[in-house]
């Protein structure tokens, strides 16, 4: 006969089941390479999401597959030809740096796999990688610091839409912000910090990757955005507003440079032409900085603190084409500061988010 114990039982716990944790780190994409061609077949995936562009399909595959790529791919793959270098497509790489680099960091307890979102290497090809190696669990990390629905939240939902087929289905989580993280922010300002070591600037432009207006009020708790000053203070009805990210990281990167808010401004870049003339998040960096000169604000350090890893954004739309800009009107130098690509503080600022979650 079995008796109930006296005594409350504590089943011990099982290491038997331990596996290691997978970690899943996500970035946007890139072309296979520079050539038209191929630069078409990214911008045909890339451009028919409908977290990019949000039009029902039946519009947005004929316009875009159609119209709208077969004109850009041309242009942008001769920006593609002057952004590669010896080692291929600079987002790329510094993924694949990363990704090893955290794996020395986090050791054998966890496995370390890097995606891209469109194109290659696949979100599907990585996730199979975790698989294949049985992990107990599974971390995503979108490397994109400020959520947004059209960056985060297509890689959220092309991973769930993988792992719906599959008939197990392990523990996933998602790391879905960083724009406050301690690491993140420390990394960025010590490379800020050296930039400001080597002369002096009047001001700090920080440049974020813009999104249609539509986007943020779209994504807004219970109307809380109003692309006011709501997205001045970042709380918790906010937490996931592009733009109220945008400050805070701003504010906080400026703070840990000890600038006043009178030292630096932010503002958004890249924004699609379209004819629809819908508006995007302003003001808009080429607009601001043309300005700038005329105000006595000759020598400008700017900062592109939507991206972890330099890319077209950056090296090109910020280091080279807004630097013309800026001379043209006058300004004496601009000088963008390097993203944080594999620098060793950024590697242990990720490998501390996996670990916390
Ligand atoms: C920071 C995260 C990003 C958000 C948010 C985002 C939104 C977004 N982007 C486009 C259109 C384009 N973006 C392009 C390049 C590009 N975008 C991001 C990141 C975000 N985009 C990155 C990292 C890159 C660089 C990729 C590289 O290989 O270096 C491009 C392609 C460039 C070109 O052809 O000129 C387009 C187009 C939209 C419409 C959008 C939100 C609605
Ligand atoms: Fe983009
Ligand atoms: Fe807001």
């Amino acid at each position: 006969m079995i008796s109930p114990a006296s005594a409350p039982i504590t089943a011990p716990a099982s290491t038997a089941t331990r596996g290691r944790i997978g970690v899943l780190l996500v970035n946007l994409g890139t072309p296979d390479s520079p050539s038209t061609p191929d630069v078409r077949r990214y911008l045909n995936e890339f451009l028919t999401d409908g977290r990019v562009i949000d039009m029902p399909a039946a519009v947005r595959y004929p316009l875009f597959q159609g119209i709208v790529v077969p004109l850009r791919a041309p242009k942008s793959a001769k920006i593609y030809r002057q952004l590669w270098d010896e080692r291929g497509s600079p987002l790329l790489y510094h993924g694949l740096d990363l990704q090893k680099l955290v794996q020395e960091k986090l050791g054998k307890d966890y496995l370390v796999a890097f995606g891209m979102r469109y194109q290659k290497p696949s979100i599907e090809a990585a996730l199979q990688e975790l698989r294949d190696a049985a992990v107990e669990r599974i971390i995503v990390l979108p490397l994109f610091p400020q959520y947004a629905a059209a960056s985060t939240g297509s890689v959220q939902e092309k991973v769930m839409e993988l792992v719906k087929d599959w008939w197990v289905v392990p523990s996933i989580s998602f790391i879905s912000t960083f724009a406050d993280d301690p690491g993140f922010i420390n990394t960025f300002a010590a490379l800020g910090l050296a930039e400001m070591q080597k002369r002096d600037y009047d001001h700090v432009v920080f440049s974020y990757h813009g999104i249609p207006e539509r986007h943020v009020l779209k994504g807004s708790h219970k109307g809380y955005c109003k692309l006011g000053s709501c997205c001045a203070s970042y709380n918790k009805n906010n937490r996931y507003c592009y733009r109220a990210q945008c400050f805070a990281t701003s504010r906080l990167l400026a703070a840990a440079m000890g600038l006043n808010a009178d030292q630096y401004t932010v503002t958004f870049q890249s924004r699609l032409q379209s004819r629809l003339r819908d508006p995007w998040l302003q003001p808009y960096t080429d607009e601001v900085l043309k300005e700038m000169p005329a105000k006595g604000i000759k020598n400008v350090l700017a900062f592109s603190p939507a991206f972890v890893a330099d890319c077209l954004e950056t090296t090109i739309e910020v280091g080279e084409e807004f630097k013309e800009m800026f001379e043209q009107a006058g300004g004496s130098h601009w000088q963008l500061v390097p993203s944080l690509n594999s620098h060793p503080m950024w590697v242990d600022a990720v490998a501390d988010m996996v670990r916390r979650n």
